[in-house]
């Protein structure tokens, strides 16, 4: 069987790549990072360590890559060629990769007609289908309707801590043991695979939904409020009883709108936030909040990790998210020279203010509460410093 998956980095050769060649996969890993393909392509093997007290290591085979700047014909080919394509590039890439995956999809038209499934593993509610909208924005309408029938975009949930690698080996990758890879069945067209690790669901909503707003959420306090205060690892950050206060009292309002909305068991969702909070503890993993903090503009946006859940318990619970609001007002402060988005953010600050920033950034409006909510812990978040 052979995989083509777009996206070399951490989540493609740490979890991804590695639960495919696990199932019995050939990985064509696409990306844009010379460096990274070409050693792929001379060792055709990696080794991917788990970060617990055995540190046991785990060798992926069977994978070469295609560097996508140079050699776009060839990535077009394998999509032809391909039983399954998967993406892990960052949700603001996908757009940018729409195009190859459009002229893959083309090919394989012309040359096989057979169905496929495109599954987009990024940290966002309905990744897969904005793949699907770039991707049919490049064809025309006779081809939009043949190809509706025969290739499947189901969205997906994964969750893997893979922090940023520090090893001499650059295609050697750290990850937590721990890994969830949930897909919705309903979107399939060429059927389930039997990927090892994976799991289809019929209703993915419940699955992303409660990742995003527990793992991501709770990250998002961290490394904001971590930044905020200083400190430079994830692990510095939630050794502060400050930081773990604010972590849980936000998983708890991101929980409550989850458990209102999704039935889950509230003991149940206890647990499920206890375990996260074990995860981000792990002190065999080094996360910096830099990473965890990436690309702000995109994590306050309106779906993402803290206007959604900020907002839900607003509406659902009809009280101030104080925890949620907090770590916006961080966020809107974020700051990070290297990080494109943040140097953004803080330009819009410069210039608009943090009211008129929040209200481009989130598509919250005037009179919105939550707006007002997160005004009020600008002052009560430097009591904390
Ligand atoms: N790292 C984690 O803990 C984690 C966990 C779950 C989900 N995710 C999600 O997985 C996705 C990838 O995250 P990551 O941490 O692996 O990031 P990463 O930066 O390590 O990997 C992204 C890869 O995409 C490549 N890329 C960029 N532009 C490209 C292009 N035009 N064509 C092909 N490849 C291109 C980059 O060179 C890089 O190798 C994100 O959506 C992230 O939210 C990450
Ligand atoms: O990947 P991002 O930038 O959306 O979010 C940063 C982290 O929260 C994220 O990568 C987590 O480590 C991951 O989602 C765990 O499954």
């Amino acid at each position: 069987m052979r995989a083509v998956h777009f996206g070399a980095g951490n989540i493609g050769r740490g979890f991804i790549g590695l639960l495919l060649h696990q199932s019995g996969f050939h990985t064509m890993f696409v990306d844009v990072n010379k460096t990274v393909i070409d050693a792929l392509n001379e060792r055709k093997s990696y080794k991917v360590t788990l970060s617990d007290e055995n540190s046991e290591q785990l060798p992926v085979e069977n994978v070469k890559g295609i560097n996508s700047g140079e050699h776009p014909d060839a990535a077009i080919q394998a999509i032809a060629d391909a039983d399954i394509v998967t993406t892990a590039v960052g949700p603001t890439i996908l757009p940018i990769i729409a195009d190859l995956i459009a002229k893959g999809l083309q090919q394989r038209y012309q040359q096989n007609k057979k169905p496929l499934d495109l599954i987009a593993c990024e940290n966002m509610i309905g990744g897969s289908s904005l793949l699907k909208e770039k991707v049919f924005e490049k064809l025309s309408e006779a081809e939009q309707r043949s190809f509706e029938a025969l290739f499947g975009f189901p969205n997906a949930a994964v969750d893997r801590i893979v922090p940023n690698q520090v090893n001499e080996d650059v295609l050697a990758v750290s990850v937590e043991p721990y890994y969830e890879w949930v897909v919705d069945e309903s979107q399939l067209k060429a059927g389930k695979l039997n990927i090892e690790g994976l799991t289809y669901v019929s209703d993915l909503a419940p699955y992303i939904e409660r990742k995003l707003f527990t793992v991501n959420t709770g990250h998002a306090v961290v490394a904001y409020l971590g930044a905020y205060l200083g400190y430079k690892t994830i692990k510095e950050a939630i050794d502060s009883p400050q930081v773990e206060a604010l972590l849980q009292g936000a998983l708890e309002e991101s929980g409550a709108v989850l458990v209102e909305q999704y039935g889950f068991g509230p003991e149940e969702h206890k647990s499920y936030i206890q375990k996260i909070i074990h995860r981000f503890k792990n002190p065999y993993v080094s996360d910096e909040v830099n990473r965890v903090g990436r690309a702000p503009l995109r994590k306050l946006g309106p779906n993402d990790r803290l206007i959604r859940p900020a907002s839900l318990y607003l509406q659902l619970l009809e009280k101030e998210p104080e925890h949620l609001s907090k770590t916006i007002a961080a966020a809107l402060q974020y700051q990070d020279q290297g990080d494109e988005e943040a140097v953004k953010l803080q330009s819009l600050v410069q210039e608009k203010g943090y009211k008129e920033t929040l209200f481009e950034v989130s598509g919250l409006k005037e009179g919105d509460k939550l707006v007002e909510s997160v005004l009020k812990q600008f002052p009560e978040i430097e009591k904390l410093k």
